[in-house]
């Protein structure tokens, strides 16, 4: 269950914690842009109930939001960058707050060490597991330039910058978790139904959500 961190690092008794006494179970989903994060994540939502949050997609409804961030955050994802952890631990804490679950997917996040030593200082939480996709930069471009979602993000010119960002600051982040025993990888390039199978294996001490 739902780890509160018990690493030395970690004060568990500092008043900013702002989750609370909600103790919940988070999985990290990390992997190269394209790599199939969200679309493994819609079918881990609807076998095994958790709710999934999306980094990207929580900084992108800031923006339309017409939050003061706004502008900030559209230049930082055009140009690939990774946006200050603050703001995006705040949109964490108040979806996972506003939630009645307590089984979150944190997709895309953490993206660097200061996404990963804020989330932990600030939520004193512990994923459950890394869960990673690994697939070829060869493969997720192809997908990126084929995924027609209208994103500011999927052209060429930014799908470098986010390589390059994803090689630099979050491969270190997997290596990280990878050192504490807590990553799983999956091997991402395959078909959308095989790399789900991969999934479920992994998620197996979940329980199910019935069939309706
Ligand atoms: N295993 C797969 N095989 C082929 N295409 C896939 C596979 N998984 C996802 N796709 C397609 O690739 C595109 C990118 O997938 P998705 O949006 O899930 O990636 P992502 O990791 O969330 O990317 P980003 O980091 O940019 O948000 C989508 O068009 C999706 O339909
Ligand atoms: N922790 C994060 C996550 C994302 N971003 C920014 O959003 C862009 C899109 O993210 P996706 O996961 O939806 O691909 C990403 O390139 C970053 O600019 C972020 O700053 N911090
Ligand atoms: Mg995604």
């Amino acid at each position: 269950m739902g780890t509160v961190v018990d690493a030395p690092a970690v004060d568990q008794n500092a008043s900013d914690n702002i989750l609370g006494e909600k103790k919940v179970t988070v999985v990290f989903v990390l992997g190269g842009p394209g790599s199939g994060k969200g679309t493994q994540c819609a079918n881990i939502v609807e076998h095994f109930g958790f709710t999934h949050l999306s980094a990207g997609d929580l900084l992108r409804a800031e923006i339309k939001s017409g939050s003061e961030n706004g502008a900030m955050i559209q230049n930082m994802i055009k140009e690939g960058k990774i946006v200050p952890s603050e703001v995006t631990i705040k949109l964490l804490q108040r979806a996972m707050l506003e939630s009645d679950n307590d089984k979150f997917l944190i997709d895309g996040f953490p993206r660097n060490e200061e996404n990963r030593a804020a989330f932990e200082r600030v939520t004193k939480i512990l994923p459950e597991f890394v869960l990673f996709f690994d697939c070829s930069e060869e493969e997720m471009e192809r997908r990126l330039l084929n995924r027609n979602q209208g994103r500011d993000d999927d052209n060429i010119d930014t799908i470098r910058k986010r390589f390059k960002v994803f090689v630099e600051s979050s491969i270190p982040v997997v290596e990280y978790y990878d050192s504490k025993g807590r990553v799983k990888k999956i091997d991402a390039a395959k078909p959308v139904d095989a790399v789900f199978e991969d999934v479920k294996s992994i998620f197996s001490s979940f329980s199910a959500v019935e069939a309706k």
